[in-house]
């Protein structure tokens, strides 16, 4: 059964610009953990704003839980979660007065659906008489979570939950999400993190409005088309430079303290790569065959 079924969408904010969102299609079924991932103005927060009926699409046609996001917009108002980018709780209000606003909204209480954001909202309870506004990064996601959560949507919107959080919280967020999944919320979630993507059950990578691949994490992976090489010297900007001169390279960029790049030959001599390096000066040179991680999926379908 799917929860989310989007058919051709498209969008665009004015006629000189590009489309921000172009022929978008893609489905969700209940209970799955899908990630929207792209960079910054990729299209995620239009996609998402359609899906929650806060903008409307230019053409085709999607629904959310069975529900049409134009015709019956009321419906999914009241039956969705949407945690927006920006961060949207009342910020002179307190943890516990967000909470009971929201609860209150959506015409529910805060005890009848305690259960669900028990294990996130415990560890703000402490501080539910500090104002929104005064709360870090992460309590801030979690209260904004709980606030979303908080009437029991059967699907969650979490448009870059992660954006601005530090690592020790991101990995908490996903640990929630695992477990809210567990509960059966169909949860899609943005963000821009490559890590993040191999958490989801599926990816949609996006780039300029448009979805360039949607797999599961290993199947987008399994799918790198050429071999993969790591590739580490002394000096990383001589290093770079000195691989865009390389005949047989294809492509080549820094990821950590390694190169990464692919050849266009089968199987790379690396001894004469290693010579190559050495020749222009470069030391400490070191050559391995690697798997490629969802990153390096997505900058060979931008290529
Ligand atoms: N209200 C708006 N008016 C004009 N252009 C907009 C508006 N909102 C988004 N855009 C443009 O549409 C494109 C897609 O933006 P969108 O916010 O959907 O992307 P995103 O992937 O969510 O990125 P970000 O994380 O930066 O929000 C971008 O080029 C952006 O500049």
């Amino acid at each position: 059964m799917e929860a989310v079924i989007v058919k051709n969408i498209s969008k665009t904010y004015s006629t000189e610009k590009a489309l921000a969102v172009d022929n978008v299609s893609f489905s969700v079924s209940k209970g799955e953990l899908f990630g929207l991932i792209g960079p910054d103005g990729a299209g995620k927060t239009s996609i998402f704003r359609m899906l929650t009926t806060l903008l409307l699409p230019d053409e085709g046609s999607a629904s959310v839980d069975g529900f049409d996001i134009v015709k019956d917009f009321k419906q999914i108002r009241s039956a969705v979660g949407y945690m927006p980018g920006k961060f949207s709780l009342y910020q002179d209000l307190t943890i516990e007065e967000n909470l009971n606003f929201f609860a209150t909204v959506f015409g529910t209480t805060v005890e009848e659906n305690y259960h669900l954001i028990k294990d996130i909202y415990i560890q703000i309870e402490p501080f539910k008489k500090r104002r929104a506004g005064k709360l870090s990064g992460g309590m801030k996601q979690k209260l904004a979570l709980c606030c979303a959560l908080i009437h029991k949507p059967a699907t969650l919107f979490l448009d870059e939950p992660t954006t601005g959080v530090d690592p020790v919280s991101r990995r908490e967020f996903w640990e929630m999400l695992r477990r809210l999944k567990e509960q059966g919320i169909t949860i899609i979630v943005s963000t821009p993190y490559m890590d993040e993507a191999a958490l989801c059950d599926r990816v949609a990578l996006i780039q300029s409005g448009k979805i360039l691949s949607i797999d599961t994490p290993e199947n987008v992976t399994k799918a790198y088309p050429t071999k993969l090489y790591a590739i580490k010297a002394n000096e990383m900007y001589r290093l770079l430079k000195s691989l865009d001169n390389y005949p047989d390279r294809l492509n080549s960029y820094a990821f950590g303290e390694y190169a990464h790049a692919t050849f266009s030959n089968k199987t790379l001599d690396e001894a004469h790569l290693k010579r190559f390096l050495a020749d222009q000066g470069l030391s400490g040179i070191e050559i391995k065959s690697i798997p490629a991680t969802i990153e390096d999926s997505f900058i060979k379908l931008l290529n």
